[in-house]
């Protein structure tokens, strides 16, 4: 039977919030433990099924990994399998993340074609354009890349587009590349410098962290380091907004605050008011009157696409009119049509959503259709009228761990629930006496 998650109309949200670190970090520095033979520490790794994918496709490359409490612990010393089959790689696309440091280290890779995702084709035309640069025979057959190469040679690159995901896929193979090789327009997310730490830490010469262009002076062999992943900036800014769309006070801890400085702004010029500390940011948002702010997601240091679902749950609560556009993604809108149905008023035109925002909003049943698309209903639920019932939930575990013990820390009763529901008049009255 299927999950749902049952969304009160919550209060004011109170409270502090501890971030976990960020799944968008572990998956590239899981993959990195792949270019060496070695017992590999990476710290600070949330209980996400994200991560179980690649703990599981890591474990079918021949590698045994350990998650205990936040440390997981890579050992790969025996690991010489070189195929990533689609029954892993479907459950998640990072797992293309292997690409790179197999066929550096082994000199050929099979991976499965990811294939597209909720919102929209999403391509690998960069990652594998990467590997053909540094001189990798790639051949498509039967819905996987086959990849092979001697020893890969270090070349210069330009992505045409900036991609987080191709950046690592041509960090990870290039470490282990004859020379240098120089990545240009190369993404600069916060979690490519974590990257670049982890991977200098192994032993490789990558120079230029936080900018554009990445000079990597291939090395014969890296060894196995520890690494501390980086707080989660999502996790962060969905709770920031928490706060925001509840009118509430919400401390989010053990972050980084440059790494939000755009949801930061956005924040700002709604008229809350935000505190910066160094591991902290409070959000006061009691008893001031918001204003919808339009927003533009694009690469880093932009608005994160990732953050453009539960902004544009809280532009729809706020009285005005304003803009949500996705630059990255110009599909990502899966969540309009649900947040439609909890009252919202909202229209798509190419990569834009017009909203006309209303405080009225209506619990209803709706489906997650990803996993920001998910968070977004969350935020929009807490302030719906009644209960809101969120299907296909699945999504919310790849990327917020704990999310019911971390909302209630902030006042706001979450359950996650077996029992189909049928109406959402049906099931209020006794979820009403369940949650007092
Ligand atoms: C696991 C992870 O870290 N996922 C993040 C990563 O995804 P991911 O790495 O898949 O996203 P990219 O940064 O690669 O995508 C950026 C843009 O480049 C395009 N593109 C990408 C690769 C390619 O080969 N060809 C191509 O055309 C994409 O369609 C998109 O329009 O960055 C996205 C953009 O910040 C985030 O939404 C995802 O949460
Ligand atoms: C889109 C996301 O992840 P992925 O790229 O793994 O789908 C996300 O974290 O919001």
């Amino acid at each position: 039977m299927k999950e749902i998650y049952q969304v009160p109309t919550s209060q004011s949200l109170q409270g502090d919030v501890i971030i976990s670190g960020a799944k968008n970090a572990v998956l590239p520095l899981m993959a990195a433990t792949l270019l060496c033979r070695g017992i590999s520490i990476i710290n600070n790794v949330p209980q996400l099924d994200d991560v179980n994918t690649m703990a599981e496709v890591l474990r079918y490359l021949g590698a045994k990994v350990e998650h205990q409490n936040s440390s997981l612990t890579i050992d790969t010393r025996e690991c010489d399998g070189y195929q990533a089959p689609y029954h892993l790689v479907t459950k998640m696309r990072a797992s293309i993340y292997v690409l790179g440091p197999l066929l550096a280290r082994l000199g050929q890779a099979s991976v499965a074609l990811p294939g597209g995702c909720a919102w929209g084709p999403r391509p690998v035309d960069l990652h594998i354009a990467g590997m053909q640069a540094l001189s990798a025979k790639v051949e498509l057959s039967h819905g996987n890349i086959h990849a092979h190469a001697g020893r890969l040679q270090g070349a210069d690159f330009t992505f045409s587009i900036s991609s987080v995901g191709a950046t690592v896929n041509l960090l990870l193979a290039s470490v282990l590349a004859d020379g240098t090789t120089r990545l240009f327009n190369a993404a600069i997310e916060p979690e490519i410098d974590n990257l670049v730490d982890q991977l200098n830490a192994m032993g490789a010469q990558i120079f230029g962290k936080g900018t554009s262009t990445l000079v990597i002076e291939g090395v014969t062999e890296l060894k196995a380091a520890t690494i501390d992943a980086i707080p989660d900036r999502i996790e962060a800014g969905t709770y920031l907004i928490a706060g925001a769309i509840t009118q509430g006070k919400v401390t989010v801890k053990q972050v980084q605050p440059a790494h939000l400085t755009a949801l930061i702004d956005s924040l700002t010029a709604t008229g809350t008011l935000i505190c910066c500390e160094d591991d902290s940011i409070t959000i006061d948002a009691q008893q001031r009157a918001l204003q919808p702010i339009s927003i533009k997601t694009g690469p880093y240091p932009l608005f994160a696409t990732d953050l453009q679902p539960q902004w544009m749950a809280l532009c729809v609560s706020l009285t005005g009119v304003s803009q949500v556009t996705d630059t990255i993604y110009p599909d990502r809108f899966q969540h309009v049509a649900e947040l439609c149905r909890l009252g919202a008023n909202i229209r798509v035109k190419g990569n834009t959503a017009c909203i006309i925002g209303t405080p009225n909003l209506s619990g209803a049943p709706v489906k997650a259709s990803d996993l920001r698309a998910g968070a977004a209903l969350i935020l929009a639920g807490l302030i719906a009228s009644d209960y809101t019932e969120i299907s296909d939930i699945h999504h919310l575990d790849r990327g917020y761990q704990n999310l019911i013990g971390k909302f209630a820390t902030l006042g706001a009763t979450i359950k996650r629930s077996h029992h189909p529901v049928a109406t959402n008049q049906a099931i209020a009255a006794p979820l009403l006496s369940l949650c007092g």
